[in-house]
C-alpha cells in the first residue's frame, strides 16, 4: 500500500533534512499511529505519500505507484484514491454540511442523483443524520470532523491519511473520533494518522512508527505513545 525507501526530504539547501533516509512499509487494511516530537516529520511524511512535496532523495511507492515519478498532470486522479483529514477541519465555511461533503463528488464529475443519495448516507454513518442543512458555525468542533471524515470517505477512497484529527477537540470527542476512524479501518480503508493524542495511541495500540529528526526511531505493533510504556 505504503512503501518508503531511503526517502530523504530536504526543503531547502542547507537545511537539516525534514526526513532523512526513512524506509517504511504499510501493508492494505494496516492503522498506523505516526508519532514523534513537533518538527519530527509527521506531516512531512504524509505530504510525502500524498504527493504534496516531492522526495529530495529515495522512492516511494503509494497504491501501487512511484509517487517519484508521478508526473504532475497525473496527481488529481492518483489522490481520488486518499482521503485527507486535518486538524483544522479545512470545512468551506459558506457551505451547508450536505454541500461539503457532496462538492467531494462533484469535482470528480460524480451524477446528480448519485450524491443525493451516497451524502445523507455518509453523514448517517459518521453520525450527523439530520444536520445537512446545518452550517459549519452551527457545528460544534467534533460534528465538523466528522464533516470532514465523511467528505475525506465519500469517494471511498483505499487510504485516508489523517493530521492530528483530535489535536482541537476534547478528550470525550476525541475518542469518538476515534472510534469512528477505526471502523472506517474495520470497513478496509488503510489508515496513517499522524497524532500527539497519548490517550489515544496509547488506548487503542496499534502500530505505532516513531519520528525524531526525520529518522524512524520506533516501529512497533500495539505500540504505546512512549517507548516502554
Ligand atoms: N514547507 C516547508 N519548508 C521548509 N521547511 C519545512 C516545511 N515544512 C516542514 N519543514 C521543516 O521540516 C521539519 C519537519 O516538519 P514537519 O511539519 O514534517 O514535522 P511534524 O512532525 O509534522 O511537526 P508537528 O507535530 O509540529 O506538526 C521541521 O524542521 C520543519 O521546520
Amino acid at each position: 500500500m505504503i512503501s518508503l525507501e531511503n526517502v530523504t526530504k530536504i526543503y531547502q539547501r542547507g537545511a537539516a533534512p525534514a526526513l532523512d533516509s526513512c524506509t517504511l512499509n504499510i501493508g492494505a487494511g494496516e492503522f498506523v499511529f505516526l508519532v514523534g516530537s513537533s518538527g519530527s516529520g509527521k506531516s512531512t511524511l504524509l505530504s510525502l505519500i500524498l504527493r504534496e512535496e516531492r522526495v529530495t532523495s529515495g522512492t516511494i511507492h503509494v497504491l501501487g505507484k512511484d509517487v517519484s515519478k508521478l508526473s504532475r498532470w497525473r496527481v488529481p486522479h492518483f489522490r481520488r484514491n486518499i482521503g485527507t483529514v486535518f486538524q483544522d477541519f479545512k470545512l468551506l465555511e459558506n457551505k451547508s454540511v450536505f454541500d461539503n461533503v457532496a462538492i467531494a463528488m462533484q469535482v470528480i464529475g460524480k451524477p446528480r442523483h448519485l450524491i443525493l443519495t451516497e451524502v445523507p448516507r455518509v453523514l448517517e454513518t459518521v453520525g450527523l443524520g439530520g444536520k445537512e442543512r446545518r452550517m459549519p458555525h452551527e457545528l460544534s468542533g467534533g460534528e465538523m470532523q466528522r464533516v470532514a471524515i465523511a467528505r475525506a470517505m465519500i469517494n471511498r477512497p483505499k487510504l485516508l491519511l489523517a493530521d492530528e484529527p483530535t489535536g482541537n477537540l476534547d478528550p470525550r470527542t476525541s475518542l469518538g473520533i476515534m472510534r469512528l476512524l477505526d471502523q472506517i479501518n474495520r470497513n478496509g480503508t488503510t489508515v496513517v494518522m499522524a497524532t500527539h493524542d497519548h490517550e489515544i495511541v496509547n488506548q487503542v495500540r496499534n502500530r505505532v512508527v516513531e519520528l525524531e529528526e526525520g529518522k524512524v526511531i520506533r516501529d512497533q505493533e500495539h505500540g504505546s505513545y512512549g517507548a516502554g510504556r
